[in-house]
C-alpha cells in the first residue's frame, strides 16, 4: 500500500506559537482516519496541510507522493477534495445546487461561460443523488439548510474524482436526523473500496461513520495517538486528550463517550 500523505517531524509556527508541534503521521492508501482533539488543537492545520493550502515551517509534507515544496500544488489540489466551512463559504449563494458540484470540475467556485460536458453532468447528477440531493438541484446554495449545504460540498469535493478526500466538521451544526443521515452516507462511502483514502475533522466520537479505520489524537499541536480505531481509541486516551475522565464504548459499529460524574 502506498501513502496518500506523509508528515515527517512537521511544525506549523505562527506568532512564535507551534499550530502544529513536530508531528510524524503516516496515512496509506485505503485507509480512513478521524482527526480528534479540542478546540484550538490543531486539527484544521493538519487538514490545510493535507491540502496543500499551507506549507510546514520545518519538516516535510508528502500528499499524494508528491512533497510540497517541489511540486505544482495547481496540480496536486484538484488531486485532494476538500469539504469544508471554510470552502462553502467562498461558493456564490446565488448558484444553484448544480452548478456547486459542476463548476468543482472546472477547478472554479463560480459558474462563468464554461460549457459543461454531459459526462461532467452525469457525474454530479450522480454524486448529488448519492446524497440524498436530488430534489434540491435547482435551489440556490445560499438557500440551503446546514444539512443539505454540507451534503453539496461533500458531492463537490467528489466530482475531480479525488484520490484524497478531506471533510473538516462535516457533522456540525446538523440536527440528530441529520447527523445520522450524515453518517449512513459517510459510511456507504467509507466502505466503498472504489472511494478515495479520506481524512475527517470531528469533535464527537457519534460522528464516526462505520468502516472509519483509524484514529488520529491531537492535543496542543502535538500527536497524542494515531493507529486503529480499536487500539487508539480508548478511555484512557480521549481522557488524556480532552483532559477530563471520559468513557467510551463501542457497540455495532458505532462510538460513544461519555464524561464521570461529579463526585
Ligand atoms: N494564522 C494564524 N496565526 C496565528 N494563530 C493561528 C493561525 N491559524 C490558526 N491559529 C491558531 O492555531 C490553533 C490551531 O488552530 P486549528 O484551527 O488548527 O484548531 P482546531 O483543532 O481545528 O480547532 P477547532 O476545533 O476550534 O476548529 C488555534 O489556537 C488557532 O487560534
Amino acid at each position: 500500500m502506498s501513502e496518500v500523505l506523509e508528515l515527517v517531524d512537521v511544525s506549523v509556527v505562527r506568532d512564535g506559537r507551534a499550530l502544529v508541534d513536530d508531528v510524524s503521521w503516516s496515512v496509506k492508501e485505503g485507509e480512513r482516519w478521524v482527526i480528534l482533539g479540542p478546540n484550538g488543537a490543531g486539527k484544521t492545520t493538519l487538514l490545510n496541510l493535507a491540502s496543500s493550502y499551507l506549507f510546514p515551517t520545518s519538516g516535510s509534507v508528502s500528499v499524494l507522493g508528491e512533497r510540497l515544496g517541489s511540486v505544482d500544488v495547481f496540480e496536486l489540489r484538484p488531486r485532494v477534495g476538500m469539504a469544508s466551512i471554510a470552502m462553502a463559504e467562498k461558493l456564490p449563494r446565488s448558484q444553484t445546487v448544480l452548478e456547486t458540484v459542476l463548476t468543482a470540475a472546472y477547478g472554479m467556485t463560480a459558474h462563468w461561460q464554461e460549457s459543461y460536458d454531459k459526462v461532467d453532468e452525469d457525474r454530479a447528477l450522480a454524486f448529488l443523488d448519492r446524497l440524498g440531493m436530488s430534489d434540491y438541484l435547482d435551489r440556490k446554495f445560499g438557500t440551503l439548510s446546514e444539512g443539505e449545504r454540507k451534503r453539496t460540498m461533500i458531492a463537490r469535493a467528489m466530482m475531480t474524482d479525488p484520490e484524497l478526500l478531506l471533510l473538516d466538521e462535516p457533522a456540525a451544526g446538523l440536527d440528530l436526523g441529520g447527523r445520522e443521515d450524515l453518517v449512513r452516507r459517510l459510511g456507504r462511502l467509507a466502505r466503498d473500496p472504489y472511494a478515495p483514502s479520506m481524512l475527517m475533522v470531528t469533535h464527537h466520537v457519534e460522528e464516526i461513520p462505520p468502516g472509519f479505520t483509524h484514529v488520529l489524537m491531537i492535543r496542543q499541536g502535538q500527536v497524542l495517538a494515531a493507529g486503529p480505531l480499536e487500539t487508539e481509541l480508548t478511555s484512557r486516551n480521549l481522557s488524556l486528550c480532552f483532559g477530563l475522565p471520559l468513557v467510551v464504548e463501542t457497540e455495532n459499529s458505532r462510538w460513544t463517550a461519555q464524561g464521570l460524574p461529579l463526585r
